[in-house]
């Protein structure tokens, strides 16, 4: 210290000690991370009790599905994602964060039953760190997910993306409210107005607008693509894995339906389940802001359907990039594709 000066912060003194913390450690003064605190609060947003994990021994966490967690008949597939990139995060030096995510769903998962997320620690260089997550229940593998981890780096910079221009969503309906217009708007089928005010609404932990107003319904052909803002519901701890975990929780939500937009039709059952699905985290964002989403289905072939997205902050930065393929198919009835098959 006495022939080189370097920037840092005091931060204990007394006569004898003075503990020098240097600039590019000052993170570990933030406030806690939801990764290291034992349990879950109400005063915590939906989105983040969802993605809560125990630890049950090194490298082994245990989630469950939340009585007032979307479902959808099955375990939700971004609560498997949002799930096993939390537990990957737990196990990753707190100064290396996320960049990407692949991931396959191979089971239905039962949301009666917990689920244990196995961490396998496939390496931790100086830089990076990779980690292979696999979901279990009943002894079967139901999900698997391979995450790879970043320090912080300096780089080359440019964005080629542009957002597009959208309406801000102030302007914009709650679903909520959808679901009320709707239910009374004369222009929509009555079948269809009936369906939707009696089947059960649950409100999802997630807000959601969609951009463009329209009257299509899950009967109406419409393009192949979709765009929306989100934010979660509440307000999240302020740790950058956590709001990675939400957004990959919250993509899978709407993201496949849209490769169905071109084939809807009256009377049209699909059995439709997410095949896998692949994230990439451009820069730094809060999932608790509004972030668009734009979505586009390039292909459907096969009985499989392709989507592409990317998500935006309102500054119109490229957050994230991502993809997934899922199984298109028309429901065999009766529809069996929910029960669980294990
Ligand atoms: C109201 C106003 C507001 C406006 C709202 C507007 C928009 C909102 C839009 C939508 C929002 C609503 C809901 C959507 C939200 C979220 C969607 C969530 C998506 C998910 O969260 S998705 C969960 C994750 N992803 C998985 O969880 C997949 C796990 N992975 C597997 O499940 C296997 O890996 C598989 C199947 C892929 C391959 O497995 P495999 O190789 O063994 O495949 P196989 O073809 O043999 O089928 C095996 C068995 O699947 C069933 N099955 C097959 N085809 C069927 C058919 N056509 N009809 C009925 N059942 C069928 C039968 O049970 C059959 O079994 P069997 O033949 O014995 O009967």
């Amino acid at each position: 210290m006495a022939s080189s000066t370097q920037p840092a912060d005091v931060i204990a003194l007394s006569k004898l000690t003075c503990l020098l913390l240097p600039k590019e450690h000052t993170n570990l003064l933030e406030s806690k991370s939801i990764w290291s605190a034992d349990e879950t609060h109400e005063k915590f947003s939906l989105a983040e009790r969802i993605l809560h994990l125990d630890p049950v021994e090194v490298n082994i966490f245990q989630g469950i599905t939340l009585p007032d967690a979307p479902k959808f008949g099955k375990v939700f597939g971004g609560q498997f994602i949002g799930q096993a990139l939390a537990a990957a995060s737990k196990t990753v030096d707190c100064l290396k964060i996320v960049h990407s995510l692949h991931a396959y769903f191979l089971l239905i998962g039962d949301f009666n039953m917990p689920i244990t997320y196995q961490v396998h620690r496939v390496r931790d260089g100086k830089s990076f760190a990779t980690r292979r997550v696999e979901a279990i229940q009943n002894g079967n593998v139901v999900f698997t997910l391979l995450a790879s981890f970043q320090k912080e780096e300096g780089g080359f910079n440019h964005q080629v993306a542009e957002m597009p221009s959208v309406p801000n969503p102030e302007e914009l309906l709650s679903m909520e409210e959808l679901r009320e217009r709707r239910i009374i708007d004369p222009r929509l089928p009555r079948t269809y107005r009936n369906k939707v005010a009696s089947r059960e609404y649950v409100p999802w932990p997630i807000e959601i607008r969609f951009c463009e107003h329209n009257t299509s319904t899950n009967q109406t052909k419409s393009p192949p693509s979709l765009r929306y803002w989100f934010r979660a519901k509440g307000k999240l701890s302020d740790d950058q894995a956590l709001h990675r975990c939400v957004a990959a929780y919250t993509s899978d939500l709407i993201f496949l339906q849209v490769s169905l937009n071109p084939h809807r039709e009256k009377g049209l059952k699909s059995a439709s389940v997410s095949l896998d699905h692949s994230m990439w985290f451009h820069r730094p964002f809060r999932a608790d802001d509004w972030v668009l989403y734009v979505i586009n289905s390039p292909s459907a072939h096969g009985a499989r359907g392709f989507v592409s997205g990317q998500m935006f902050t309102r500054n119109g930065e490229l957050i994230v990039s991502l993809t997934q393929e899922g199984l298109l198919r028309r429901a065999r009835s009766p529809v069996s594709a929910a029960k669980p098959k294990l």
